[in-house]
């Protein structure tokens, strides 16, 4: 397996510029989807290295390592904005707008409703930050629901190409200082506080315009990347709000790294949990070539019977999902420490959602993995203990 280090293009994700020669994905990241995962190698077409040679001869660059550039791409960005300390790259400032502060205020509450009614586990969270980072969070979690449900929502069947193309426009207006609504208008202010670039946003649009395309998945790169646009994005725009911790020693590649792992480890869990419900509406997202190795097929998964192939398949899939999550819990500890306990505590109750589906006895075709109230409630005095630990790698300078 050769790997060489060129420039190549990127496909789907804005180019990145970081001096010519590609720096490689870390070799952990291999180990969590094979190595670790059970996958011999030419056995699987899943990341073996930040570039390889396909069978056919021809250079092939992995969804792994095109991620990665743009986390290097996000934490250069991140460095250089809180050296120069200069307000990230609005053209207008909101104050020539002409939303009134109390507005603003109004925007703000609705974007904390919304996030409240629909995603009632993360508002929790989001009460323990500070009331700044609260708001610009709800802002960003309201972006991303509405963009989601451009594809997912009432009116998903009308969605073409073409609107998505036309949100992306009100994304670069609003980036620009020029909101179209009162919602846009809380995100605008919020990057006008903080230093957050609009690539991830522009790639969770691409991740909406590959749900219009596409409803199989070859291999796990092809996942990886998927994955990558609809969730790992979500980790890359909140780590800018979230904060480092000053004490910490990692580098803030390795925090966005971290963040990334968990917005991939979230959306992995979603897909396990709703196989069925997925299956219903004509939607495979699990890698083909793993079924296929496991002696599954689509067939299957739409008669949803719970066998023992399929226990197995689903052990190796939780496994890989538990990796990522295991990769997230290093970063979480870098944040600044007002932010780690939400975050933990979303880790810790996405990442029971798995125990659930095993307890389910792996049926995710009629059953849905629910973590009840209680082991919800309990999941936040655990989140509180984790967060007042120090940073890890703080931890391991002092030894
Ligand atoms: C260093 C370190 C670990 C930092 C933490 C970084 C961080 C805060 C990461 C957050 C990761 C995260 C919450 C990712 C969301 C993943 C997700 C659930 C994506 C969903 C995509 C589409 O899936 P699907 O259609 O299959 O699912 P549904 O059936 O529709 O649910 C999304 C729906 C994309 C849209 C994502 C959101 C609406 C969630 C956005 C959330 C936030 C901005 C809040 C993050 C805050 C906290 C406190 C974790
Ligand atoms: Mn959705």
């Amino acid at each position: 397996m050769a790997i060489m280090l060129v420039r190549a293009a990127s496909p789907g994700l804005s180019d990145s510029h970081h001096g010519g020669l590609k720096k490689r994905a870390p070799a952990r990241r291999w180990m969590l989807c094979s190595l670790k995962y059970g996958i011999e190698p030419g056995r699987s077409s899943a990341v073996y290295s930040s570039l390889a040679v396909s069978p056919a001869g021809e250079a092939v660059v992995s969804s792994e390592q095109k991620v990665y550039d743009v986390v290097l791409k996000q934490a250069a960005l991140l460095k250089k904005q809180l050296r120069t300390q200069a307000p990230p790259v609005l053209d207008v400032g909101l104050q020539d707008m002409e939303i009134p502060r109390n507005g603003l205020k109004e925007a703000y509450d609705r974007c904390g409703e919304i996030c409240e009614e629909y995603a009632k586990t993360f508002y929790l969270g989001t009460l323990l930050m500070t009331e700044e980072r609260r708001r610009a969070i709800w802002a960003i979690y309201v972006w991303c629901r509405r963009t989601d449900e451009l594809v997912d929502g009432p009116n998903a069947n009308y969605i073409t190409p073409t609107a998505l193309d036309r949100w992306e426009k009100r994304l670069e207006d609003l980036f620009a200082g020029r909101p179209y609504d009162m919602l846009d208008a809380a995100l605008s202010d919020t990057i006008s506080r903080f230093p957050i670039d609009i690539q991830p946003f522009r790639d969770m649009i691409e991740g909406m315009r590959s749900d219009l395309r596409k409803a199989r998945y070859k291999n796990f790169d092809e996942l990886y990347m998927y994955c990558y646009y609809v969730a790992g994005t979500v980790g890359l725009m909140s780590v800018p709000v979230m904060g480092i911790a000053p004490e910490s020693k990692a580098t803030t590649e390795s925090v966005y790294s971290a963040a990334l792992a968990l917005g991939i480890a979230n959306q992995l869990t979603n897909i396990l949990r709703d196989v069925g419900e997925d299956a219903r509406r004509g939607r495979v997202y699990l890698p083909q070539d793993e079924l296929a190795q496991a002696g599954l097929s689509d067939e299957d998964i739409f008669n949803g019977v719970v066998t023992n192939r399929w226990r197995n398949f689903m052990k190796k899939q939780i496994k890989r999902a538990r990796m990522f999550f295991e990769e997230a819990e290093r970063g979480v500890t870098e944040l600044s420490q007002a932010s780690r306990w939400p975050v933990w505590a979303s880790l810790l109750l996405y990442r029971q959602i798995l125990d659930e589906i095993e307890a389910n006895d792996y049926n995710n075709f009629t059953k849905r993995a629910y973590v009840g109230k209680g082991k919800k409630l309990l999941a936040l005095p655990v989140a509180y203990g984790k967060s007042l630990l120090l940073p890890c790698s703080l931890r391991n300078s002092q030894k």
